[in-house]
């Protein structure tokens, strides 16, 4: 997707006028946080990440976003700058895919206050988004298990948003989608059945079977419930893929998308064994989410393939994920924004984030967070409950934040969505289930340096009214 550097929001820019005139060279660290994991569920999965690397290495005000700012009334000066604007910070992430949690920074921008200022908005949008959707796709697939999991949600996407969704799905652990172009631009696996249309505009349903399996063999899957599934799709189908054994073909699947799944699909494995189509795959569809999924796997559904849409790409229920952008140093002082809430407090300072591994290679469930400078902790403290800290020598202390943009240019080697998907599943097998149930999961602790605690609370008396 074109995105240039007006892909912001207008209070982005008038605030950059504003430094570019009275201090121009100030040097600014901010954090990408959220508060709170979406669905009410125990963790998140990082996404968007090679995204924002790519765009930001060559975002530039395009000269038709000049001559738009130009009509705003900016000074020459200033348009000038933007005219000549690049990006050339430093960037300090989570690897894209892990496993993340709310309240610790997840990424940090270190530049110029203005170029800093100007990413803010492309940065949250593309994270936020990729974040809550990688997340939606990650729930499903701990609820499908082995089952394959298709995206067929682009028709009910936010519009373009079903771009950057289908990628984030494949993160979460989708295997195939139905976009074409996500899936040419980001090599994810490409696959699909037929709609319903198909069929209907045929006198007979056989006929479009027949068609559709004489001229795509490879791959077939025939969509049974148009008019009745157990009295004629799933018959028909069962005679086409016999007619297709006899031309050394096989019929890949049968899509059921209407009706008790469960009980269409166990008369539909019986019907198929019956007629010795073991080979033939389920596919199930219809309104599919990490909740259903899980009552067809308790009520015994014979599913081999999950297509999923709309509440895949949508995240719902959850609209957003509530990440933010905190100003956290300014010229190499530690910067704090206050709030009634002291869990809306942010965390001054450049910092490092440690996770917690103990002796099985687990995640123990703690993420310290200290100042950058520290370079180490033994200590983890409650953020606001003094009475409670965890002593973490006994545990690999493993750095999240690594560098991966150096004055504007990346400085790690792109990933691939399968390399990242990979990734991802193999940090999740190291988080203990107990953070993975969706109902009642156990909280991860994010916990404090001594020292970022005790300078924070300074900050805070400094700056109280
Ligand atoms: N056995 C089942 N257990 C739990 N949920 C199911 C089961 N079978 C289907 N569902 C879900 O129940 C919902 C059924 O929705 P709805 O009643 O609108 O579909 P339908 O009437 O079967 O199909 P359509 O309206 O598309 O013809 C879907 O979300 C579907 O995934
Ligand atoms: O239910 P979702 O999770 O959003 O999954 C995608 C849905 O989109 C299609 O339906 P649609 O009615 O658009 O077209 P069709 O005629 O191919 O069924 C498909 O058959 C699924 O039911
Ligand atoms: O390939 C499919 O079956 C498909 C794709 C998009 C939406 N519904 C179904």
């Amino acid at each position: 997707m074109n995105i240039t550097a007006a892909y912001t929001d207008l209070y982005q820019i008038t605030m950059a006028q504003v430094y570019f005139g009275t201090k121009p060279n100030g040097r600014a660290v901010f954090d990408y946080y959220f508060r709170h994991n979406p669905y009410k569920g125990g963790y998140s999965i990082f996404a968007g990440l090679e995204d924002v690397l790519n765009i930001l290495e060559t975002l530039e005000f395009s000269s038709s976003d000049m001559n738009y700012l130009k009509q705003k009334g900016f000074e020459n000066d200033f348009l000038n700058y933007l005219k000549n604007f690049s990006f050339k910070g430093n960037i300090y992430a989570s690897n894209e895919g892990d496993v993340v949690f709310p309240n610790r920074p997840i990424l940090q921008v270190e530049a110029n206050i203005i170029e800093a200022q100007i990413i803010e908005t492309l940065l949250l949008n593309i994270l936020n988004f990729q974040t809550l959707i990688a997340t939606k796709a990650s729930r499903i697939k701990y609820s499908a298990k082995n089952g394959i999991l298709l995206d067929m949600g682009l028709r009910r996407a936010h519009a373009t948003g079903g771009y950057y969704a289908s990628r984030a799905a494949a993160i979460g652990g989708f295997d195939s989608t139905s976009n074409v172009k996500a899936a040419e631009d980001y090599d994810i696996p490409s696959t699909g059945t037929m709609a319903h249309s198909f069929i209907q505009s045929y006198e007979e349903e056989i006929q479009a079977f027949r068609d559709f399996a004489k001229m795509r063999p490879k791959n077939c899957v025939l969509l049974i419930d148009t008019y009745n599934t157990l009295k004629s799709g799933l018959p028909n189908a069962i005679k086409v893929a016999k007619e297709m054994e006899e031309r050394g073909d096989k019929l890949l699947g049968v899509r059921l998308d209407s009706g008790d799944l469960a009980y269409l699909s166990k008369k539909t494995r019986a019907l198929l064994d019956e007629a010795d189509l073991s080979y033939v795959k389920i596919v199930v569809s219809n309104q599919l989410d990490e909740y259903v999924i899980k009552s067809l796997k308790e009520q015994g559904a014979y599913i081999d393939i999950y297509g999923v849409g709309t509440n895949l790409v949508t995240g719902k229920p959850d609209a957003s994920i509530d990440g933010v952008y905190k100003l956290s140093e300014f010229n190499n002082t530690p910067r704090i924004k206050l709030s009634e809430n002291i869990i809306k407090t942010s965390l001054p300072f450049k910092k490092q984030v440690y996770r917690m591994i103990d002796e099985n290679n687990m995640f123990y469930g703690a993420d310290a967070v200290t100042i950058y400078s520290e370079e180490s902790v033994s200590l983890m403290e409650h953020p606001f409950d003094n009475t409670k800290s965890l002593d973490l020598n006994r545990f690999k202390h493993e750095p999240l934040l690594q560098q991966v943009m150096k004055d504007g240019k990346r400085i790690i080697a792109s990933r691939t969505v399968t390399e990242i998907k990979e990734y991802s599943l193999s940090r999740l097998q190291q988080l203990p289930d107990e953070y993975k149930r969706f109902q009642n999961p156990h909280i991860y602790k994010i916990g404090l340096s001594t020292k970022l605690k005790n300078e924070r609370d300074l900050l805070i008396k400094k700056n109280k009214f």
